[in-house]
């Protein structure tokens, strides 16, 4: 099914022509601000979604990233997990490294611990075999290629599991499924284990946990009023505007979070509001027509009434450059863009209830999911418990100094300022990490609360026996000098294969990203094929323009590669949970977000790359994130490489033709990029399904059934479909847990796409509905149910939503 590379190199030209000499600018995008409360009560034609049944097995190809986290565990390398900035495991025995140090004193406390509604809650897998999976004599394979199966996304709030050796305690893959189904299907059921299983040091801690956040009730209280409350879809860099100043008292960021809300609630007069916020619009676009970015412009629509120039329309993009670095206060994200002195409550949603938030969605439980399932058929045997429990990691990897007094405050105050309404649940979460303080503040945090670093300084390795965590991973510390250059600032985040810093660069002075791959020849021979494939995509955009992130340097230190990369800042999962939790972004910023994910993933097709692990967790943007890049291509390959194998890519971002063992190629990305596009404007996750065989469920309820010629060509579609090509639904039986087959037909679709966008829309323009039904159109063709007629990334970036000819 690969094209061949001519036409993919043709593609390449041509769109290089296009964007080079006349990048498409957005003369008529409608404002971002798109005031949903008036159509709220459109129904949601959304069904359950389905939570049953196990996978479908298949053979296994080398290429099953996705599932090889076990195969590490078979070799001996524990799987890690990722961690977010500032991710505080609380503290841990004495480091031989410790150099009047303590560990950072970051995180938030609910990092560790995991929204109640979030998806980990529904997408779990107790991971029964399908009978007719052809499993065969997969172990050696997985042991003996290397593949990626990563946990790739940035873990949300998680906290450090319990001994492995208890096997119900950690949110590993230890009794997941065992309590996530329990809690899914039988709601107390869920507690009632969880109070017999925990021990008393666990029940502390819980009570501790609470007692900390203070009293249970007021909380809940705190809680109910926040849900009553509209989130705050407004960023502050509108209310600048609003304002005409700057200088916007209590503003945490360039955009307000959205449950930092006024406290005052009272009646108001629906149509007036709206009124009322039209007429701000305008005078913001008013105030500031003439002197926005192209992003703003196009983010506010100012271009409706103000045609662009000859010389812009030629030359300016639609999008950031990859170096542009638009202020943080120009790029409205939002879907509100208007200020809103009061607001009304909002009222629940009646659409797509059933949809997890993709703001709360953990890919890295999902990915563990995928890879339990291929494991426990394979290695059940041979896998310990230890081995096994890849979350257990506890200690800190970059290890701070004492934080002042001052900042400590600053921390404490943070925490109380910073009430999370979605984490309100987390106390009922047996995974949960008790409380530690001080906690988290991710971001915003990380940039205000600056720990003293001391003046760095190569370390004496005669005072050092162990580099390395149990798991590989390369316990740094904080200033430390690696490769007597980059000075250690914080910890980013960890992935299965690395952990990431952020350093400063002394010899530029500028930051850079490090990832330092664990320490293991298998996760090298990984790091240094990822290397190779970035450096062929950094030859082929010299000029940095096509939103892939740029490889620096690499080096060895300590027996660990580092990879040195170009800085960036929060992922767009992180992005929707700023600005569009449950909500989705404005159509406007998911226009320029397409954009660029596009342009690169039409780099990656000239270089004849597959990416197979895009969602919004690997795509980074800057600051103030107007720009992005396509990151962590840990999964990409050569379009060659492509045996069959049904976990390639994350579940949900999995296109069918992974699923039915369809020879696959670039499409694989275009459908990843679809559900990502789709899952920034509704703030919900597309398809979603516990095994690839709901997932095809899902994908049938929402695009229709597949034509018989294509099921016809896939490997693993006996494991889906029956004889008659009629689909065969795996569910549990939720009374007595037996798998039960369904056997179903889509002849009519029950979740289509155009409802789920429209009710994800509200109080649209003319011109703003327009521009919906051209994405509409876009994720459409995106999302063929057929490979070779989805669109390409070149076809992408004509499509009318994106190139707005005038
Ligand atoms: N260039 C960068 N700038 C800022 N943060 C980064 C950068 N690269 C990675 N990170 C952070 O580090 C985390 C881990 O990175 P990455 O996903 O590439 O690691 P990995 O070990 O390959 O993980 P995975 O298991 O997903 O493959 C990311 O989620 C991100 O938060």
């Amino acid at each position: 099914m690969n094209s061949s590379s001519e036409s993919y190199d043709e593609e390449g030209e041509i769109f290089e022509t296009e964007v080079e000499k006349a990048p498409p600018s957005l003369p008529s995008v409608p404002g971002p601000s798109v005031d949903r409360l008036s159509n709220r009560n459109r129904g949601s034609r959304s069904p359950a979604i389905s939570h049953n049944s196990d996978d479908a097995r298949s053979t296994l190809s080398r290429h099953d990233r996705r599932d090889q986290d076990y195969q590490y565990r078979d070799c001996d390398y524990p799987r890690g997990e990722k961690r977010r900035r500032g991710d505080s495991r609380g503290d841990r025995g004495p480091d031989p490294r410790q150099h009047r140090v303590h560990y950072e004193a970051g995180g938030d406390p609910n990092y560790g611990r995991r929204p109640r509604v979030s998806y980990a809650d529904i997408d779990r897998s107790d991971a029964r075999e399908f009978p007719r999976q052809p499993y065969g004599n997969q172990d050696d394979r997985y042991c003996r290629e290397l593949k990626r199966s990563r946990t790739r996304s940035r873990s949300p709030p998680r906290g450090p599991r319990g001994d492995a050796s208890r096997g119900d305690n950690g949110r590993g893959s230890r009794g997941r499924g065992y309590y996530d189904d329990n809690r899914r299907e039988n709601g107390n059921r869920y507690h009632e284990k969880d109070t017999a299983r925990h021990d008393e040091s666990r029940k502390h801690s819980r009570e501790q946990s609470v007692s900390e956040q203070g009293d249970f009730s007021e909380s809940s209280k705190r809680d109910a009023e926040n849900r009553s409350k509209v989130p705050d879809r407004t960023s502050s860099v509108v209310r600048k505007m609003a304002n005409g100043s700057r200088n916007v008292p209590n503003e945490k960021g360039p955009l307000k979070r959205a449950h930092q809300e006024p406290e005052i609630e009272e009646p108001v007069d629906e149509a007036k509001l709206i009124e009322e916020r039209r007429k701000k619009r305008e005078a913001i676009k008013a105030k500031y027509r003439g002197q926005a970015t192209p992003l703003l412009v196009s983010a506010l629509g100012l271009s409706d009434s103000t045609p662009n120039s000859p010389a812009e329309s030629i030359a300016t993009p639609v999008t950031p450059s990859s170096r542009e670095n638009t202020p943080a206060d120009m790029f409205i994200i939002s879907k509100d863009g208007v200020p809103a002195p009061v607001e009304t409550p909002a009222p629940q949603s009646p659409i797509d209830h059933d949809s997890p938030s993709a703001a709360d969605y953990d890919p890295t439980i999902d990915m563990q999911e995928d890879a339990k399932r291929g494991q426990e058929h394979r290695h059940v045997k041979e896998v310990s418990s230890a081995v096994y429990d890849e979350t257990k990691t506890t200690v800190k990897d970059v290890l701070f100094p004492s934080v002042t007094e001052q900042n400590q405050g600053k921390l404490d105050k943070a925490d109380d300022d910073d009430f999370d309404m979605f984490a309100e649940g987390d106390d009922d979460d047996m995974f949960a990490e008790p409380l530690s303080k001080p906690s988290r503040k991710e971001e915003s945090e990380s940039t205000k609360v600056v720990p003293v670093i001391p003046a760095a300084k190569q370390l004496d390795v005669s005072l050092l026996d162990n580099w390395d965590d149990p798991e590989g991973y390369y316990r740094v510390i904080l200033s430390e000098l690696l490769d007597n250059r980059y000075r250690v600032q914080t910890n980013l985040g960890r992935g299965m294969f690395s952990g990431v810093v952020r350093a400063l660069d002394q010899a530029t002075n500028q930051q850079v990203a490090i990832k330092i791959i664990r320490n293991n020849e298998t996760m090298k021979k990984a790091g240094m094929k990822e290397i190779e494939i970035l450096k062929k995509l950094c030859a082929a955009d010299p000029d940095d323009k096509k939103h892939l992130v740029r490889l620096e340097r690499y080096f060895e230190h300590k027996g660990h590669l580092c990879i040195v990369f170009e800085n960036l800042s929060i992922n767009l999962r992180e992005v929707l949970k700023k600005y569009g939790r449950n909500e989705g972004i404005s159509l406007g910023a998911v226009r320029s977000y397409a954009q660029q994910m596009f342009l690169g993933l039409s780099l990656m097709r000239k270089c004849n790359i597959l990416h197979a692990d895009l969602k919004p967790d690997n795509v980074l943007a800057n600051e103030n994130c107007s720009m992005l890049k396509i990151c962590d291509l840990g999964s990409a390959s050569d379009a060659s490489e492509n045996d069959i194998t049904p976990y390639l890519v994350s579940r949900f971002y999995r296109a069918p033709e992974i699923i039915l063992g369809i020879p696959y190629d670039y499409a694989i990305d275009m459908w990843s990029i679809g559900c990502t596009l789709y899952e920034l404007f509704t703030g919900k996750i597309l398809f979603t399904g516990r095994t690839n065989n709901q997932m095809l469920r899902s994908i049938m309820e929402c695009r229709g059934k597949f034509a018989h010629k294509l099921l016809r060509k896939g490997q693993f579609t006996g494991l889906h479909f029956d004889d008659m090509l009629n689909f065969r639904s795996i569910e549990k039986d939720k009374i007595t847990g037996k798998d039960i087959i369904k056997t179903m037909n889509f002849n009519k679709p029950t979740r289509e796409l155009r409802p789920r966008l429209l009710a994800a829309a509200s109080g649209m323009t003319d011109a703003e509905s327009k521009d919906l039904n051209l994405f509409i159109d876009l994720l459409d063709r995106c999302l063929n149910l057929n490979p070779e007629k989805r669109c390409t990334p070149v076809e992408a970036l004509k499509h009318p939503f994106i190139h707005r000819v005038k």
